[in-house]
């Protein structure tokens, strides 16, 4: 199976990296085209993959076609293309939904929100098929997906929550990691902030450990941490005081964002052809 990927930022160099990790596939299965053809080269030398002249090239080559731009260039790009009707397309595209996919594709569509850390072979993909999508299909894109992790089939509607969950959540989880260092350096100025940062990240990979290999839930984890009577209960009860109006507010604003990004694209259709869709 040929897979294509158009364009190598974040996401397309991280499919490059994990599935030629994996071992699923070999880089020579890979047709990638990025619109500035030197950025491929670093990572073309470790991972040697073919490199196409033009998009149109890649999606003739490719069965499962990745689209890895940023959302508002999917559809412009896409309609670049002359898409042949047998290649399963894959948008990974936050924003961007099947049905605004099916008005340039007739045929199987599938929306993946991956994540980052799948670089490392580990972290949830989210996906979800059109009907056109058939079993042999899905099953030759969970394999790829799980290869770099696991996939989880969710609808259209949970795709945005879930999408913080899995996929924002890495950047999330360093930003909150920040602010713990920068709190803990305010405290105890002679703490240096690297250290601070540096015992953050091996706390954070051994809780990790601990709750996957001992199976414990939070609620169990807190318990083995938190003293009766000491001192990391004080720290939970602030942050139950103040962390749900935090991420319920964190969920709001993504929520907005995301519908944002829709009716952006849904703009994007309507500028083409001068109706709703
Ligand atoms: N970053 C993440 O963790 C995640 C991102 N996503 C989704 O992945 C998509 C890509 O995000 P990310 O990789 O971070 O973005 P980047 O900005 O890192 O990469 C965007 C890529 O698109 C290419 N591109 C932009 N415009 C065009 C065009 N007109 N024609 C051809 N190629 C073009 C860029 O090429 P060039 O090198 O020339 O600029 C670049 O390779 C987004 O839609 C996002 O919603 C989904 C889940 C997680
Ligand atoms: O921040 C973003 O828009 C992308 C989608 C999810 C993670 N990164």
């Amino acid at each position: 199976m040929t897979i294509g990927i158009i364009g190598l930022g974040n996401m397309g160099q991280m499919l490059v990296k994990g599935l030629c990790k994996s071992g699923i596939i070999s880089p020579q299965d890979l047709i990638v085209y990025n619109r500035t053809r030197e950025k491929a080269a670093p990572l073309q030398q470790r991972y040697p993959f073919q490199l196409a002249e033009t998009p149109q090239i890649v999606c003739e080559k490719a069965d499962l076609l990745f689209i890895c731009t940023k959302p508002l260039d999917v559809l412009p790009v896409l309609r670049e293309l002359s898409l042949p009707s047998g290649v399963h397309l894959v948008s990974v595209a936050a924003g961007v939904s099947l049905p605004d996919l099916e008005s340039i594709h007739t045929g199987a569509i599938s929306k993946v929100i991956p994540t980052v850390t799948s670089e490392e072979l580990r972290g949830v993909s989210l996906l979800v098929d059109n009907p056109r999508v058939s079993p042999e299909q899905h099953a030759a894109l969970s394999r790829l997906l799980e290869a770099i992790g696991t996939a989880e089939e969710v609808s259209e509607e949970t795709i945005e929550t879930a999408t913080i969950l899995t996929s924002s959540a890495p950047g999330l989880i360093a930003g909150i990691l920040e602010e713990f260092a920068q709190a803990a350096v305010r405290r105890s100025p002679e703490l240096e902030i690297d250290t601070a940062r540096r015992m953050l990240v091996e706390t954070l990979a051994g809780t990790s450990r601990l709750l996957e290999n001992e199976g414990l839930s939070f609620d169990q984890l807190i318990e083995r941490v938190a003293t009766k009577g000491g001192i990391t209960q004080e720290g939970l009860t602030v942050l139950g005081r103040t962390l749900p109006h935090a991420f319920d507010d964190l969920f709001l604003m993504t929520k907005e964002k995301h519908a944002l990004l829709k009716q952006q694209v849904l703009l994007q259709h309507e500028e083409r052809y001068g109706d709703s869709k």
